[in-house]
């Protein structure tokens, strides 16, 4: 099998190849100053396609005719977790950023353009707004705004369904809760296989992180718009890309943050026992969703390198069940697994149903 997997993020584009049984893998890094001259995500297509494509003719892979191609999925409607094949509903709601704008927007789009080339299908695999939230857990406080699944679904599913493969278990009967800690932090209550509570990642909601706020407290939030501090858009951007931890030391790098530590750096230490409070609270706080019956605590993303940041949580969590890691991301693992399963007939791609939804 011959499959091409595509995983855009803010500012990288991810490839993988599975290609004559090998698997190689690229990370293609956009410099920011690169990426803001556009004013939309979708504005990036052209330009990701370009980076796509030269990557591709750099390891003499131009001509390869692939069975499918497989993107991360995006900001789409709600949906049920698997393989979707990217049909024209999939490719609008996309485009248009239905459920919000996102790099990860592009992936179903670049992959079908490519896909279209040699007729092959495209495909996303547990898009982020894969939603199997409990009806508990929808309830906001405010009738009106319902609390919504936005998380790293792809991830989070790949390192629990391995997880549960080292408990000799499956999925589908273990309870887990699963922390993907990257720019983003979210922690997923995985039970028996579905993602039944989880914070939404991007909307300002759970822990602080690198280059997130987490939740903030409502009434600073609106005497901020009230006072013109900043307007809409830019409390927007500050709450998905340039909160958290950015804000307090200027730096979306833990590694920076640790060394600062080191050098006896008061702020940067204050700031790194808080988000390991924070993600401390999040994980009980799903515990306690779970009843209690927790069978183990994933630990997942880039943060999850960080040895202080893993002992650091161990401390607080490590009572409520054993702690299992899974430092980086398995994303392009993930999609093209997912791809494999659908080419291979083990599963049948699921439908986008789109605006009839
Ligand atoms: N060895 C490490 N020790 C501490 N932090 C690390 C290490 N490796 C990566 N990180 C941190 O992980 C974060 C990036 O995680 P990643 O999952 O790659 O994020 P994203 O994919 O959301 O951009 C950064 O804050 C980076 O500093
Ligand atoms: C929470 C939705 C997906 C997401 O935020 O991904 P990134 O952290 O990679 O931007």
């Amino acid at each position: 099998m011959k499959i091409l997997a595509i995983d855009p993020g803010s500012t990288s584009t991810k490839i993988g190849v599975l290609h004559e049984g090998r698997t190689l893998k690229a990370n293609l890094e956009h410099p920011r100053a690169e990426i803001d001259r556009f004013v939309r995500v979708g504005d990036q297509f052209a330009f990701r396609l370009e980076c796509i494509d030269r990557y591709l003719e750099s390891q003499g892979l131009s001509e390869v005719a692939f069975d499918a191609v497989v993107g991360r999925g995006g900001l789409l409607r709600p949906v049920e977790g698997g393989v979707y094949l990217v049909n024209d509903a999939l490719a609008h709601d996309l485009s248009v950023g239905v459920s919000g704008e996102h790099a990860a927007n592009l992936g179903g789009i670049l992959a079908r353009s490519v896909a279209q080339r040699t007729g092959a299908p495209a495909f996303v695999v547990d898009p982020p707004v894969l939603d199997e939230l409990w009806p508990v857990a929808r309830v906001s406080g405010l009738s009106g705004i319902e609390r919504r699944s936005m998380f790293h679904a792809l991830n989070q599913k790949a390192a629990a369904r391995d997880v549960a493969q080292e408990l000799g278990r499956p999925y589908q009967e273990i309870n887990l809760i699963v922390v993907h800690m990257g720019g983003g932090i979210t922690a997923g209550a995985h039970c028996k296989g579905r993602v039944v509570d989880v914070n939404n990642g991007l909307n300002g909601d759970g822990p602080l992180a690198p280059e997130r706020t987490g939740g903030l407290p409502v009434v600073g939030v609106l005497e901020l718009l009230e006072r013109g501090v900043y307007t809409i858009p830019e409390l927007k951007a500050l709450i998905a890309r340039k909160g958290g931890i950015y804000s307090y030391l200027g730096t979306v790098d833990l590694r920076e943050v640790e060394n600062r530590m080191a050098g006896g750096d008061a702020e940067a230490r204050l700031i790194f026992d808080a988000l390991v409070y924070q993600i401390a609270k999040e994980v009980g706080g799903l515990a306690a969703a779970l009843d209690g019956a927790v069978d183990g605590i994933v630990l997942t993303g880039g943060l999850a390198h960080s040895k202080e940041l893993v002992a650091a949580l161990s401390a607080k969590v490590g009572f409520i069940a054993p702690l299992f890691l899974r430092p980086g991301e398995f994303e392009l693992e993930a999609l093209i697994g997912g791809a494999l399963r659908v080419l291979t007939r083990l599963e049948e791609p699921r439908v986008y149903p789109g605006r009839e939804a």
